[in-house]
């Protein structure tokens, strides 16, 4: 193993029957010689291969692509760490070719899977003075997808929140990103908008806005009944994508400036929100009506959702 990476272990949450006295093999800090498909290789090859601390597969350095944020992968050798079953799980197609820069948390268990922390040390990661146990500052990183039908005002909502103006013009969306910093009492949150192109029932779901997605803000008109059963049929398709597992859902009726043109009562969004036990709100990218709380909701709803499936013990050591 290429002497500058540094492996990392995290100790078992304290499990029933522990299949393994060895600890997972979780964290790496690699140079950039360490793929990730070459981890998801040694890990998918034999499921809990990774677990059982199989090392992992050096290449000569390619030049390493920019990897700004990746998500908490969930799917890391998940059939161990409770993930529904999915076959996708062993194997990481969405992340080949990429290569570690920093080093990365995956969290042991689903749940703290979902709970997405993403750590990111600095260069020099200090550690107790045991020696043993990495301190590190902790960077709380938030992916949203904003997802709904055409012209609802999704960009709208993202650029007012992040830029502070309406934009009046219409310019369908392919996809766009945003990311900005939320201070919410004494946590920080790295938000990073993914702004999606206008769904129908038609539209299939990119995995991309499955995996390694924390919360969804699904938006709605209010004068479009269309684009209200549009949202319904996103969170169908986001649940089964998700593994029926709970999710971070805020559903947002934009658009509430032109309340006489309702064609979707507030009582109704409200209603459907609750049906999902999701949060609901009204909001106008226009007016700037609650468009800053409705991402302020979506980071408290993930940590909501995330603090339902309870904590685990997430110790770690330096082997
Ligand atoms: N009156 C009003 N118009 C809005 C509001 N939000 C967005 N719009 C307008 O609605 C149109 C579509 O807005 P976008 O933000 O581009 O909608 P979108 O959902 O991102 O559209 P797609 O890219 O097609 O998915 C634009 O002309 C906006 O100016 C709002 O709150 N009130």
């Amino acid at each position: 193993m290429n002497e500058q990476a540094q492996v990392y272990a995290c100790a078992a949450p304290k499990d029933p029957a522990p299949r393994e006295a060895r600890p997972s093999l979780l964290w790496v800090t690699p140079p950039s010689s360490i793929l990730i498909d070459q981890w998801g290789a040694a890990c998918g090859a034999e499921p809990g291969a990774a677990r059982l601390g199989i090392p992992l597969v050096l290449s000569p350095p390619p030049p390493p692509p920019p990897l700004a944020q990746l998500p908490c992968v969930q799917p890391l050798c998940c059939d161990h760490v409770g993930c529904p079953g999915r076959a996708a799980c062993f194997g990481f197609p969405w992340l080949a070719g990429r290569s570690f820069s920093e080093l990365l948390f995956f969290p042991e268990s689903t749940s703290a899977c979902t709970s997405a922390d993403l750590r990111v040390p600095s260069a020099r990661t200090p550690t107790s003075p045991a020696g043993r146990r990495p301190v590190m500052p902790l960077v709380r990183y938030r992916k949203v997808a904003i997802l709904g039908y055409r012209s609802v005002g999704k960009t709208s909502l993202a650029h007012q929140f992040v830029e502070g103006e309406f934009l009046e013009g219409y310019d369908p969306t392919v996809e766009n990103t945003y990311s900005k910093t939320v201070t919410l009492g004494k946590d920080e949150f790295h938000l990073h908008l993914v702004d999606t192109a206008g769904q129908d029932e038609y539209s299939i779901l990119p995995y991309s806005l499955i995996i390694g997605v924390h919360g969804y803000v699904l938006v709605y008109s209010v004068n479009s009944l269309r684009s209200f059963q549009i949202v319904k049929n996103l969170y169908q398709k986001l649940h089964e994508g998700h593994g029926k597992t709970r999710l971070s859902v805020l559903l947002v009726g934009n658009k509430a400036d032109l309340s006489p043109e309702r064609e979707v009562q507030a009582v109704e969004g409200k209603k459907l929100a609750e049906s999902w036990g999701a949060m609901f709100m009204e909001s106008s990218a226009r007016d700037n009506q609650l468009t800053q709380d409705i991402f302020i909701k979506v980071i408290q709803e993930i940590a909501r959702v995330e603090n339902s499936y309870g904590r685990q013990d997430r110790r770690c050591y330096l082997m």
